[in-house]
Parts: structure tokens; C-alpha cells; sequence
């Protein structure tokens, strides 16, 4: 018998403000996949991405490696699953590590501190996130996308199976988006992970992902791999984009030209 899918979503709806954002999607990752969720402005993806971390409510199932999200405790759902959003709340005045370490918070008692082992773990995300320099720094003095790399430490010390990124490269340079997106590549082929990840940039979603999905209000209208998504007719229709999609060395590239 296969292993049950790594996330499994079925007939999710979503409401918010009493409006109807989410209607019906139906999603299966396996473990190991990188599926990027891509749309427009206002198509549901940061809210899928919430919904599967069990961060709002929503009617019909998740499962997460086989069992009901809705099931897990909320400690043992932050073992398996870590979710960084945009723009995460930081609590005033404190420091990077202490930060990072707030990821490793499933495997402190409620009454005890951290080990040895928390911290070694908060070290070693610093360190290949190229942060070990801003551990003492308070998280509000760094820049934009320096903060975005801490966020994305605290998930890696979270040390979860499945990541759900919202948007994890939207405030770095060229860069660093290419060093943060190699190193979660390089850590879900190293540690199995799966990562479920929101992106606007088609092209970079395109090299990286497995898989693309596209929502268009709460629904998914495509999906497959990326030659399959990434397709100019689809993209002018939902998008209303004009684009022209190019052969790349690992996948199509869009190109959005002037009419
Ligand atoms: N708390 C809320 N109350 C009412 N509507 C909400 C709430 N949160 C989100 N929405 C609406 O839900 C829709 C989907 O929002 P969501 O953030 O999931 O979109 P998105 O695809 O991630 O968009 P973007 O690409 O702009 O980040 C939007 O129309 C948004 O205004």
C-alpha cells in the first residue's frame, strides 16, 4: 500500500467576513513534493496556506501525513507542520536567536527552557541561513529581508516535515532568494520535506516547484507541472497578463511584454 499523501485536502471551504473565499478546492502533496500555489491578487492562496497550517477555520478535511489535522493537538500539528506567513507578529524588543528558538517551542515543556539541543538546532538554521552574525540583534533593527530569512529559520528549528511558505522570497534581493530557495530545496531532498509554497514569481516557481497549482478566486483552475500551468493562454485568462513564455534550462520562463 502507498504512504498517505504528505497533505490531503478535500472539498476545502473557507469563509471570512462572512464572505465565501474558498470554494471547494481539492488538494493531494506528497511527501518530498515542492508544490507551488500561484494566482492572482486575492485568489485564496494565503489563505489555503492558512488553512492547511490549522491557522482559521474552515469546513471539510485536511489530512496531514494521514491523520485529521483537526485531530492533532496543537503541539503535535507544530511538529509536523511549520508555516511561515508574510508578515509574522514579532513580539517587541526581542532578539534573533531568541526568536529562532521560539520555533523549537513543541519540544520545551510547558514549565521548562530550552536544552542543549534547542539551541544547537537554533544555531545550526542560523548558520546556514548566513544570520549567525544577527543571532544578538533585536529582529526589529534588521532590514526586510534579513527578517524574512529569520522567519524562515524559525520554521527549519521548528524541525517539521512539511513547510508552507507564503511568499518566502517576496522582500529578498536576486540573491538571497536564490540562496534561500536552493537551501529549502536542498533541505527537502536532505530531510524529506515537503514544501507547500505561495509565489508570484512564475518564472522562479516554475524552476523550483514540482508541481504548480493555480487558484483563481478560491478555486483551483489548473494544475500540473509547470509547462502545463505556465502557459500563455492560461495566464492571460486568469491573470489577465500579457505574457510570453519562454523555454528555460529547468522550465518555462514568463516574460511579461508591453501590448
Ligand atoms: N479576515 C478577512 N475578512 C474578509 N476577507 C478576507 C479576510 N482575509 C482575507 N480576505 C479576503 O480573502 C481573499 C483572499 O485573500 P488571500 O490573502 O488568501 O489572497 P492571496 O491569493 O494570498 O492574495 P495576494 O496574492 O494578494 O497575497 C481576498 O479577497 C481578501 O480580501
Amino acid at each position: 500500500m502507498s504512504p498517505a499523501p504528505a497533505v490531503e485536502v478535500t472539498g476545502l471551504h473557507v469563509r471570512l467576513g462572512g464572505a465565501a473565499i474558498l470554494h471547494g478546492v481539492d488538494l493531494s502533496v506528497h511527501t518530498g513534493e515542492w508544490v507551488a500555489v500561484i494566482g492572482p491578487n486575492g485568489a485564496g492562496k494565503s489563505t489555503l496556506l492558512r488553512a492547511v497550517g490549522g491557522l482559521l477555520p474552515y469546513t471539510g478535511s485536511v489530512r496531514l501525513l494521514g491523520t485529521p489535522s483537526d485531530r492533532l493537538r496543537r503541539r503535535d500539528r507544530a511538529r509536523v507542520v511549520a508555516t511561515v506567513m508574510q508578515s509574522p507578529v514579532v513580539p517587541a524588543g526581542m532578539a534573533v536567536l531568541e526568536y529562532v528558538l521560539l520555533g523549537r517551542t513543541p519540544y520545551i515543556s510547558p514549565l521548562g527552557r530550552e536544552s542543549g539541543a534547542d539551541l544547537d538546532a537554533a544555531h545550526a538554521v542560523l548558520d546556514q541561513l548566513d544570520l549567525a552574525g544577527f543571532a544578538g540583534r533585536p529582529l526589529a533593527t534588521l532590514s526586510g529581508g534579513e527578517r524574512q530569512r529569520v522567519f524562515l529559520a524559525r520554521a527549519l528549528a521548528q524541525g517539521a516535515t512539511l513547510l508552507l511558505l507564503d511568499e518566502p522570497t517576496s522582500a529578498l534581493d536576486i540573491g538571497h532568494q536564490q540562496e534561500v530557495l536552493e537551501l529549502v530545496d536542498h533541505l527537502r531532498r536532505e530531510r524529506q520535506l515537503t514544501v507547500i509554497a505561495t509565489m508570484h514569481d512564475l518564472s522562479i516557481a516554475g524552476e523550483y516547484a514540482d508541481r504548480l497549482v493555480l487558484l483563481a478566486d478560491g478555486r483551483v483552475v489548473a494544475s500540473g507541472v509547470p509547462r502545463e500551468v505556465l502557459t500563455e493562454e492560461l495566464l492571460a485568462r486568469h491573470y489577465r497578463a500579457r505574457v510570453r513564455v519562454i523555454d528555460g534550462e529547468n522550465g518555462p520562463l514568463v516574460v511579461p511584454v508591453r501590448g
